[in-house]
């Protein structure tokens, strides 16, 4: 707002203020003024009545007094008797109490007879009392006022000596009365207290004054106590003009006395006139009260509220001041910020036409201000967004003024630079578009590492291919698409053969030149839409997209093949490896996941590998399921293992030729809760290369010391011993791990235990075993060499272990009646152990005629069904008791006993 529209707003608000304040003041006085010359009429009305009221009842009086006059001298005609006259004046006079005396004049105006006797004597001049005498009339006439009680004592007043204010005075009256010589005079004295003590009784004290006046303007009577009678007021009558009116009412206001409201009424029978003055002041009291509430209330509210309105103005002022203040900063602020932004900042009219741009705006597109103006901003179009992103943004922007997103834009030179827009549109106050102002935010930079980060997330650093993450990505997308076109996919898994020879052989650059030019050479030969992919290492997983069938994959495996192949040149060197591809189809019987084809995959390259690398393999889903079965009852043992459903049965050995029970075999059974009991055979070859036959083979030594210390328990001292597969004996950390074992069951002695090892290809290294059965003979565990003699190398063990015992095996026992070959091998075997000093247990002794050979060979420890089947170790005791009752403990036994001895 200018300074001059300031100005006139004051002024008119001013002006609209002092025509309310004077409004409100104009009538404010109009309204009391108006309740003022109410007040007066009032009062001049109230004057009126008292005047008219007074001189009726002065008049009445007047009228009574001649009544008196004509009454009293009625009985005596001719005044002879004064005695009488007097007599009949007092008995009058107690009928008008207003007279003072009633006197009779002679012919002189000598008073010859009255009431009061002091009277008489006294000489009235009545020439002056009015009406005038005119011939004898027998009327009324009022005399000018004597100072004093009566004639006796009083003294005719005159204007120039009125009576004293405080004297006494009275008002001469005559009546003349009879005619001719009958005629005579009465002589009144009108007391005029009488009549003022009348007015008092109207008038309250302060109210005003009455006063009485002849026609000539001679005061008769006044109520107000400074009022002297006999005074003349012929000015005063004058101005009455009483020829024309005969009553009237004025206000009084001579500067010299106090303001009057005068009433006055002429007699119609008498030469007086009444004059009420009532005291203006006195009568406008009430008046006065009421302006001063009115006013009291007014005045301040009137104060108040132009107050008010001043401050309300002035507060609106101050802000509008602030307001204009505020916008004036805006503006500087705005034109400021438009042109310093770092964003680029575009206004455009509602139709799109460029309206201004800002320097950010021209630094980011290229395009100044004035290529820019007049333009829409489709000229910055770059093809990256299609028509519905435009239609959208649109959309929202009339909608709900505002829009904010990514955009393309193409500058002046043709790059293309990202932004990230804003769009508001700027309203009136009767919400029409006036304007868009767009904000752009280059982002090109922030997109660019986007991309990075997006490539590095997806894609692998060293080929440049696709990544595992991308790859999962790409054959869900793959798959999907090839269902809803049925056709096929292919899943080849590469591995490259001899990969780690080209890292050892020349450095690991050497190996990274590799799997980049072989990457790069494998893509080259697959069609557009195919993906590769490495998975790390010298991993790849080949994608390929809409086969008709599967055979038409093999041209392009084949050729990933030779690919792969070619040589590498680096430096001075070639380097040269092959593939292993592993090839699985989707879609397929039944139901496959991404993961199961990558599993397939690369279930299909070992087989390649395993076939003799440089090749490709398909994936053979009934091997598949095998080895899935496999799996699936290598579970089963591990559940059986946990749910302890594995049991120890026991063999006996005993001395033939002493009878005594020397030990048991302890032997693996599975109680199975659905088979029932299962024989090693079924279940162990499962694990025999498996990690899961050490942790069988612990459980089997630790429950084998269990039932050792139960038996003690019981009271029989047992030697248990327990087979120990190769695999477990070579293990790491297997001495310490069987100490543990052992410690667990410190009353157990470890001599108690034995254990059996059998020759095999798996003990590989015999230096090694050798110092294992050593470092467990420390700990008190001794070895033996189990169904010895089967194998091709028994005497070398026999040689290199240091075992305490050997078994033969139950072949020769059986086949002992057979031939000589067999017999001859087992005298060799004993002969062996006794050479090299070591036990011997024969085993599979079924009946008396091997038990008697053996003895007779001098083999006395044997072990078999003939001597009895494997038991649990609930029975052994039992067996144990039968069987020294029966063999008899300490002398030898007969061999004949051997077959009945078998609880089994
Ligand atoms: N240079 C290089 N070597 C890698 C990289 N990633 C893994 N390797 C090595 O690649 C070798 C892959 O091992 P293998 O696949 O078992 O080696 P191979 O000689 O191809 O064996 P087969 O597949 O049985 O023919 C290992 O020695 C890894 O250390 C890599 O990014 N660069």
């Amino acid at each position: 707002m200018t300074r001059r529209a300031w100005r006139q707003l004051q002024t008119t608000f001013l002006l609209l203020l002092g025509v309310f304040v004077g409004g409100m003041v104009a009538m404010s006085v109009y309204t009391l003024w108006r309740l003022r010359g109410e007040a007066v009429a009032n009062s001049l009305g109230i004057a009126a009545m008292h005047s008219r009221s007074f001189e009726d009842f002065l008049t009445q009086s007047l009228h009574l007094t001649e009544l008196v006059a004509v009454n009293s001298l009625a009985p005596v005609p001719l005044v002879r008797d004064a005695r009488k006259v007097e007599r009949t004046f007092v008995a009058a006079l107690e009928h008008a109490p207003f007279l003072r005396s009633i006197s009779l004049l002679d012919d002189v105006g000598r008073i010859v007879a009255s009431s009061n006797p002091a009277n008489l004597g006294v000489k009235v001049a009545t020439q002056t009392y009015l009406p005038a005498d005119a011939g004898g009339l027998q009327i009324l006439r009022i005399g000018e006022p004597w100072a004093g009680r009566d004639f006796a004592s009083g003294q005719p007043s005159t204007a120039g000596a009125p009576v004293d204010a405080d004297s006494l005075s009275f008002i001469p009256v005559i009546r003349g009365i009879g005619l001719g010589k009958d005629r005579v005079t009465l002589l009144f004295a009108l007391n005029p207290d009488y009549f003022i003590n009348h007015i008092a009784q109207k008038l309250a004290a302060g109210e005003g004054s009455v006063s009485v006046l002849r026609y000539d303007g001679t005061l008769l009577m006044d109520s107000d106590p400074g009022g002297r009678p006999g005074s003349l007021r012929d000015h005063f009558i004058r101005d009455l003009r009483l020829d024309e009116v005969e009553f009237g009412q004025f206000e009084q206001d001579d500067g010299e006395d106090r303001p009057q409201l005068v009433a006055f009424r002429a007699s119609r029978l008498y030469p007086f006139l009444v004059v009420t003055a009532l005291d203006r002041r006195h009568a406008l009291q009430q008046w006065r009260i009421e302006t001063r509430t009115v006013l009291g209330v007014m005045v301040p509210a009137l104060l108040a509220s132009t107050l008010l309105a001043i401050g309300l103005y002035r507060r609106q002022m101050q802000l509008a001041e602030q307001r204009a203040e505020s916008e004036r900063l805006q503006q500087i602020n705005a034109a400021s910020v438009f042109t310093n932004a770092r964003e680029g900042i575009m206004i455009t009219s509602p139709d799109g036409t460029i309206l201004d741009v800002n320097e950010a705006f021209s630094r980011m597109s290229g395009f100044d201000r004035e290529e820019s103006l007049g333009q829409n901003p489709r000229f910055l179009r770059s093809g990256v967004q299609e028509k519905e992103f435009y239609t959208a943004m649109w959309g929202n922007l009339i909608g709900q003024g505002h829009w904010s997103g990514e955009v393309w834009n193409r500058g002046k030179n043709g790059e293309m630079f990202a932004a990230m827009l804003t769009i508001s549109a700027v309203r009136d106050d009767q919400g029409r578009t006036r304007q868009y102002v767009a904000l752009f935010t280059d982002i090109t930079l922030l997109k660019a590492n986007e991309e990075k980060l997006k490539r590095t997330a997806h894609y692998d650093a060293l080929t440049g291919l696709p990544n595992r993450v991308l790859l999962a990505d790409r054959l869900q997308q793959g798959m999907m698409q090839t269902q809803r076109r049925g056709q096929r996919l292919t899943v080849a898994f590469l591995d490259l053969d001899g990969f780690k020879a080209v890292n050892d052989q020349h450095g690991h650059e050497a190996g990274d030149q590799l799997l980049m030019t072989v990457a790069g050479r494998m893509k080259q030969v697959l069609r557009e839409g195919d993906t590769l992919a490495r998975l790390g290492g010298d991993e790849f997983v080949a994608v390929l997209l809409d086969l008709p069938d599967i055979t038409s994959c093999a041209p392009i495996l084949n050729r990933l093949i030779m690919a792969s192949a070619q040589p590498v040149p680096y430096g001075e060197q070639r380097l040269q490896v092959s593939t292993s591809i592993g090839v699985t189809f989707y879609p397929q019987a039944e139901e496959v996941d991404a993961d199961q084809l990558l599993r397939q995959a690369d279930q299909a390259m070992y087989q390649a590998k395993l076939a003799g690398k440089n090749r490709y393999c398909v994936f053979d889903a009934e091997l598949d399921r095998s080895v899935r079965s496999h799996n699936e009852r290598l579970e089963d043992l591990r559940r059986a293992l946990l749910a302890n459903e594995f049991v120890l049965h026991y063999q006996p050995r005993v001395n033939l030729r002493s009878g005594a029970v020397i030990g048991v075999e302890a032997l693996i059974r599975w109680q199975h809760p659905e088979q029932g009991l299962l024989l090693p055979a079924t279940f162990l070859p499962l694990i025999e290369n498996h990690p899961l036959a050490v942790d069988l083979g612990e459980w089997v030594i630790a429950r084998a010391l269990e039932q050792i210390a139960a038996w003690r328990a019981a009271g029989l001292e047992m030697a248990v011993s327990v087979h120990i597969g190769a695999r477990q004996l070579q293990q790491a950390g297997f001495v310490e791990r069987l100490a543990e074992i052992l410690a667990g069951q410190p009353e157990v002695e470890p001599g108690r235990l034995d254990l059996e090892l059998r020759e095999t290809r798996a003990l590989k290294d015999l230096a090694s075993v050798c110092a294992i059965i050593t470092a467990c003979r420390k700990i008190g565990v001794s070895f033996a060499l189990d169904d010895f003699a089967c194998g091709h190398s028994s005497l070398t063990y026999l040689k290199s272990l240091p075992v305490s015992r050997i078994n033969i095996d139950r072949s020769f026992v059986c086949d002992l009646f057979e031939g000589g070959e067999n017999r001859a091998i087992l005298e060799g075997v004993i002969g062996l152990a006794t050479a090299f000093r070591r036990q011997i247990v024969a085993e599979g002794v079924e009946n008396v005629e091997q038990g008697r050979m053996l003895l007779q060979l001098g083999c006395e420890n044997v072990q078999g069904d003939g001597i009895a089947r494997p038991m649990p170790a609930a029975d052994l005791v039992a067996w144990v008791v039968a069987w020294q009752r029966e063999a008899g403990v300490a002398k030898p036994a007969s061999p004949r006993t051997l077959a009945t001895t078998d609880p089994s």
